[in-house]
């Protein structure tokens, strides 16, 4: 191949995987060979091996492929180095030598990164935008902070720390602040990965006796943001790496925003020290989904599918059926989705609720509440501090018996259980005695607003 062909080849993957993926994955690449189907790269280091294998043979391939050039695979390796010490620890080595790195492309290789060079992050979802994310109660507040962080304007809280649960859009949020001061602060080093790529570099620098440089780089960030850094718990030398690169841009004014599966406090085995400065900005809680939130987020991706697909139909109340029964999480909402249009479009028929009842029902049957009368009853006596034993003895105290009525009616709306089920599991109680319960609690809901709201809490707690 010519280095025309390849130039063309590098203009086309550029427009694929735009100009950041490629400033930071492709552009490094030394093209080495192009034998028996075989693209063999270079890349300076085996993070960015890895990480371009993974990610992006697939379009260096089509793109080679478009370009007349018969490509079967992509071979990405580092620059073999003399073994300090004979060879690395079990590590197999390739039976071919890798060919040597022409004098250029090695000087290139050895050069110490400068702070103005393009940094090594992951690639950005070019999907997570602010655009595209649905704001409800329960993220609200997420939404609002991370805006602000994308705006680039003076730090107001630092680090900006984001938890939820799988799958609620912390990433999301994440992508799009990036996306966002790309655009509107492109003199900004923005950075983002994950704390395993984060674990990943540092042990990398480690090994290579390259740990200024990897200080250097970080230390020279505008906007670091680290995603799941429950991940660094427990790995003693990557926390305190950690520690030091948040504490020096803190120092330096510098943005940082964190996201986790819990909030600081809660993440097992990370230092103290770092659990305080992660709580010293702002700590936002991404709350599971509710209803009008799925509904939402259910509807706003099926205009974009209507376009894809424009002559499927869609039956009222599907979206509600759907934004009412699956409730996990959102990954697992938009999967649904894209699983009935797909369905629908295959055998070309409109998405109705029956439809929709075939094609989810494993989905369906997932997400079918498992929970048990024994489960509501604990949970009831925790909230209410109240013993397990007086929830379903005789006593009849207000202060008790208001309880056991929530404890009922969640019994009925959230398990299968029938009237005469549920009083064997209050203590032998009549079945009647249960529907009187329930029935109070359907009536006080209505005008008790703290009542209302224990017992949404309580719903959250046990479906979660
Ligand atoms: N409010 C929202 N609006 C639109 N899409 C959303 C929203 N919340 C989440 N999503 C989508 O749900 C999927 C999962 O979100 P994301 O990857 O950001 O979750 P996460 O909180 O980082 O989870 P994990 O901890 O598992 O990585 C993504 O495709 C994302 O676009």
């Amino acid at each position: 191949m010519t280095d025309e062909t390849w130039g063309q080849v590098c203009n086309e993957l550029q427009k694929a995987v735009g100009q950041n993926n490629y400033t930071t994955w492709i552009a490094p690449l030394e093209l080495i060979d192009l034998e028996d189907g075989i693209a063999s790269f270079q890349a300076p280091t085996k993070f960015m091996c890895d990480w371009v294998s993974r990610n992006f043979a697939e379009p260096i391939l089509s793109e080679l492929r478009r370009a007349g050039i018969s490509a079967e695979r992509v071979d990405i390796s580092v620059p073999a180095r003399r073994p300090m010490n004979g060879t690395a620890n079990g590590a197999t080595r390739p039976a071919v030598p890798a060919p040597a790195p022409a004098p250029a492309a090695a000087a290139k290789l050895r050069r110490t990164p400068r702070p103005d060079e393009p940094l090594p992050g992951a690639p950005l979802d070019s999907r997570f935008t602010f655009d595209s994310f649905v704001v409800g109660k329960p993220n609200e507040l997420a939404h609002a902070a991370a805006k602000r962080v994308a705006e680039g304007g003076p730090v107001t809280f630092n680090p900006l720390f984001l938890y939820g649960g799988v799958g609620l859009g912390k990433t999301h949020l994440m992508h799009a602040i990036a996306h966002d001061l790309q655009h509107q602060r492109p003199d900004l080093r923005v950075l983002y990965l994950s704390a395993e790529q984060f674990m990943y570099r540092f042990v990398q620098a480690l090994r290579e006796k390259q740990i200024m440089d990897f200080k250097e780089m970080f230390r020279s960030i505008d906007v670091l943001m680290v995603d799941d850094v429950q991940f660094i718990a427990g790995k003693d030398s990557t926390q305190e790496e950690f520690f030091h690169t948040f504490n020096a841009l803190v120092d330096q004014g510098k943005q940082i925003v964190i996201s986790a599966d819990r909030a600081p406090g809660e993440i097992k085995d990370l230092e103290e020290r770092i659990k305080s400065r992660l709580s010293c900005g702002l700590v936002v809680d991404l709350h599971p989904t509710d209803y009008e939130l799925r509904l939402g987020i259910l509807q706003t991706k099926t205009e974009a599918y209507k376009v894809q697909y424009p002559d499927l139909q869609i039956a009222p109340g599907v979206l509600e059926f759907v934004a009412h029964r699956i409730t996990s999480n959102v990954r697992i909402l938009e999967g649904a989705l894209t699983r009935l249009f797909a369905y629908a479009s295959l055998i070309g028929r409109e998405i109705t609720m029956d439809l929709a009842q075939e094609c989810l029902k494993d989905q369906l049957r997932q997400s079918e509440r498992k929970v048990t009368v024994e489960e509501i009853q604990r949970k009831v006596a925790e909230h209410y501090n109240v013993r397990l034993s007086d929830l379903v003895g005789p006593k009849r105290l207000r202060a008790i018996a208001r309880p056991r009525q929530v404890a009922m009616f969640l019994a009925k709306s959230l398990t299968t259980r029938s009237l005469p089920d549920i009083g064997r599991r209050f203590g032998g109680r009549d079945h009647t005695t249960i529907m009187h319960g329930i029935r109070k609690i359907e009536e006080l809901r209505g005008t008790d607003s703290q009542l209302a709201e224990d017992i949404e809490l309580l719903r959250r707690l046990l479906e979660s």
